[in-house]
C-alpha cells in the first residue's frame, strides 16, 4: 500500500514548519492569499521553503491568480505543488500546466454529487484534486467538513485527497469512511485562528498515519 500522505496547510512561523516536519507530515502548506489569517508574503513564503527538509513537499497555495503572476511568484518561492484554491477553471490550469514542471492541485469544493462529477473536468490538467468542503467566508481554511459519503460512493480514476474540518478526533473516521490517501488539516491544528499548534498538529498526523495504516486490504 503506497505510505500515507498528510498535508498540514497555513503554516506562517518557522516553529509551525518544524512541528509539521517532526510530526511527520509529507506535505506543508503556504497560504499566499491577503484575506486569510495564514497569509504569508512572498518573501516569507521563500524563508519558509527554505527551512523544510528535501524528503518533505512544499505547496503553494494562491487564489485566482493570473497565470503569469503565479508563475513569477513561484520561481521566487520554489515550491513542489502549487494548489489552486479559487474558481480557476480547467483551461486556466490547463494553461499552468503546460508553463511550468510543478506538481499542480486542483481543489474542489464539494457540495454534493453534480460539483464531484463536474470537478472530473480537471482530471487531464490536475497531478491531485483536493476535495474540500464548499467555500464559506474563505475559499478554504474555514474548519468546515463535507459530506464524506459523497466520496466513499464515488469511483476515483485521478489522484485525490481530503481536506476540510479535519482534526485529530475525526481523521480516522474521514479516512475510514472515503479511503483518502491524502489528508490535509488547517482549521483543526490550531489554538486560535491562525495560530498553529505542535501538540495538535503531532496528535493529527498520528491519528492519520493509525488509521491509514489500519485500512483493509
Ligand atoms: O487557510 C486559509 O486561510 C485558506 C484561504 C484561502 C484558500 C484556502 C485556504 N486554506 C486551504 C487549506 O488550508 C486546506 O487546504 C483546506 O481548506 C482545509 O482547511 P480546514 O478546513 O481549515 O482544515
Amino acid at each position: 500500500m503506497a505510505p500515507p500522505l498528510i498535508k498540514i496547510c497555513g503554516l506562517s512561523t518557522p516553529e509551525a514548519i518544524d512541528a509539521a516536519v517532526a510530526a511527520g507530515a509529507t506535505h506543508v502548506g503556504l497560504v499566499h492569499f491577503k484575506p486569510s489569517p495564514r497569509h504569508v508574503s512572498i518573501g516569507r513564503a521563500a524563508d519558509l521553503r527554505e527551512r523544510v527538509p528535501a524528503h518533505v513537499k512544499t505547496v503553494l497555495l494562491t487564489v485566482n491568480m493570473e497565470p503569469a503572476q503565479t508563475s513569477d511568484i513561484v520561481q521566487v518561492v520554489r515550491p513542489d505543488v502549487l494548489q489552486l484554491h479559487g474558481q480557476e477553471t480547467p483551461e486556466w490550469v490547463q494553461l499552468m500546466r503546460e508553463h511550468s514542471d510543478l506538481e499542480i492541485w486542483k481543489a474542489i469544493g464539494v457540495k454534493d454529487q453534480a460539483s464531484l462529477e463536474q470537478a472530473q473536468r480537471y482530471r487531464p490538467f490536475a497531478h491531485r484534486l483536493l476535495y474540500d468542503a464548499p467555500a464559506g467566508a474563505l475559499p478554504g481554511g474555514n474548519g468546515l467538513a463535507l459530506d464524506w459519503r459523497l466520496l466513499a460512493q464515488f469511483r476515483h480514476e485521478a489522484e485525490w485527497g481530503l481536506a476540510g474540518g479535519l482534526d485529530a478526533g475525526n481523521v480516522a473516521e474521514a479516512i475510514r469512511q472515503t479511503r483518502a490517501p491524502l489528508v490535509d488539516a488547517s482549521s483543526g491544528v490550531e489554538s486560535a485562528r491562525g495560530v498553529k499548534d505542535t501538540d495538535k498538529i503531532a496528535a493529527f498526523c498520528e491519528a492519520a498515519r493509525a488509521a491509514m495504516a489500519a485500512l483493509p486490504g
